[in-house]
């Protein structure tokens, strides 16, 4: 057994296909829409295939803070009973490093009819939210953030105010969907109108209006840039949300890097989210192409980066800027940590990142038997990706392995249930 989680864990390379069927959890973008969007609808929910992991369970508890009842019947389901409206918590609300429900609930708030403190911990303190705050503040809403980065204190009225939003959605594309998901409790229309540079991951949109429209909103896409959304309110709904795309890339390269066939009970083409775009390139491998534009499949750069690794040809990421602002800065961290395998597999260009590519890097690194110790700066996704090097190279051992548990807790149980043994370092 693995649990509980050393504090670092070395792979070993199975040396054979890899084989199996495996269910990803659901997805941690999805759950945390529904979640939302249910407590403010009123009525019961049911929201299933739900993703359980910190991400999510931090959403809940915010959200029972709120005065929402948030039950969990079983391992994929919450049921969530709302009166419609969010109730100011006794204390500020703590979201971790879950991007998704810090942004959305900073916008949700606003509507709440009092105070609310929306924290997180020591790295979501430095991620910035500035954009969103100052389109709150621009529309009249009370919010304020001392550092561009939570916490940010929102002094709301009970009713999110109407009309025209502006939002400068280049650095996050959150800051449209916290907005978009607020809109509907105004008692007048509201245009959620971008600005600037145009924003990266569109598809996580799209994503918000469908699930928006699941709970009843009405919202009208204007144009490329505007969206108007009717003074609906919600209403509750049964959910069933899919699984996770980020997640499932990790198992379609473990299946392009070792030659293998993974079930995942789901075709690629069936997922809504972005990052499934990304699976019609890790089929090319190890012919993926030169240039990869990550810019609407973000959150898959890293499984593609360390793939690349062991690719024909180099592969240049570009259009990736913004990874400089998720859990770690991901640029960095992926060019750092490639290079640790062998000096020079990675480095930075700007805001691209290149990666060397050598076919043959495992063969060449089979006699080492060192360790490579892959520092993961508590960022989920360098640890599942780097994992993924382990079922090539000798010696890779991931750091705080527990750090997958931000989506996807059953990561190191997954690759057991292939066959992959791993030992604790
Ligand atoms: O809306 C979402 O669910 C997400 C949007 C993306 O973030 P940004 O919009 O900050 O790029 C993505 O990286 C994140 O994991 C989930
Ligand atoms: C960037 C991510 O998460 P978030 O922004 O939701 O913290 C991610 O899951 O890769």
């Amino acid at each position: 057994m693995l649990a509980p989680l050393p504090s670092a864990l070395t792979i070993i390379p199975p040396g054979r296909p890899l084989v199996g069927r495996v269910s990803p959890p659901g997805s941690k973008s999805i759950t945390n829409r529904a979640l939302l969007l249910a407590a403010l609808a009123e009525g019961t929910s049911h929201l299933t295939g739900a993703l359980k992991s910190k991400d999510t369970t931090l959403m809940a508890a915010a959200l029972r803070h709120m005065g929402v009842t948030v039950e969990e019947p079983d391992a994929t389901s919450f049921v969530v009973t709302s009166t419609g409206k969010l109730l100011p918590p006794a204390e500020p609300i703590f979201l971790g490093n879950a991007g998704t429900a810090t942004r959305f609930l900073t916008a949700a708030v606003a509507s709440v009819d009092g105070t609310v403190v929306v924290d997180g911990d020591e790295e979501m303190r430095k991620r910035p939210i500035a954009p969103l705050v100052e389109a709150l503040r621009a529309a009249g809403v009370d919010a304020t953030s001392a550092t561009g980065c939570p916490p940010i204190v929102v002094n709301g009225t009970g009713r999110f105010p109407a009309g025209r939003i502006e939002i400068d959605g280049g650095l996050s594309s959150q800051y449209v969907s916290a907005l978009l998901m607020v809109a509907p409790l105004a008692d007048r229309p509201v245009d959620v109108a971008l600005t600037g540079s145009d924003i990266g991951a569109r598809g996580y949109v799209d994503l918000t209006v469908a699930a928006m429209r699941a709970f009843g909103a009405q919202v009208e896409q204007l144009d490329a840039g505007t969206w108007r959304i009717a003074p609906t309110g919600y209403r509750a709904a049964d959910y069933v949300i899919e699984p996770d795309a980020s997640a499932a890339t990790y198992l379609w390269a473990a299946e392009a890097l070792t030659g293998g066939r993974i079930d995942l009970g789901v075709a690629s083409d069936a997922f809504t989210q972005p990052d499934a775009k990304a699976q019609a390139i890790i089929a090319r491998f190890p012919n993926m192409p030169a240039i990869i534009d990550g810019s609407q499949m973000q959150d898959a750069v890293p499984t593609m980066a360390v793939l690349a690794a062991f690719n024909n040809t180099p592969v240049r990421f570009v259009g990736i800027s913004n990874l400089r602002v998720k859990e770690c800065d991901r640029i960095s961290a992926l060019s750092t940590e490639l290079s640790r395998i062998e000096p020079g597999l990675a480095h930075e260009e700007g805001d691209d990142l290149v990666v060397s590519s050598n076919p043959d890097l495992a063969n060449r690194l089979a006699g080492r038997n060192h360790l490579t110790r892959i520092e993961t700066y508590a960022d989920h996704r360098i640890a599942m990706s780097f994992a993924l090097a382990g079922l090539k190279v000798q010696g890779i051992t991931i750091l705080d392995p527990a750090c997958a548990g931000k989506t996807y807790p059953g990561y190191w149980e997954m690759l057991k249930s292939l066959g992959v043994e791993m030992k604790p370092a």
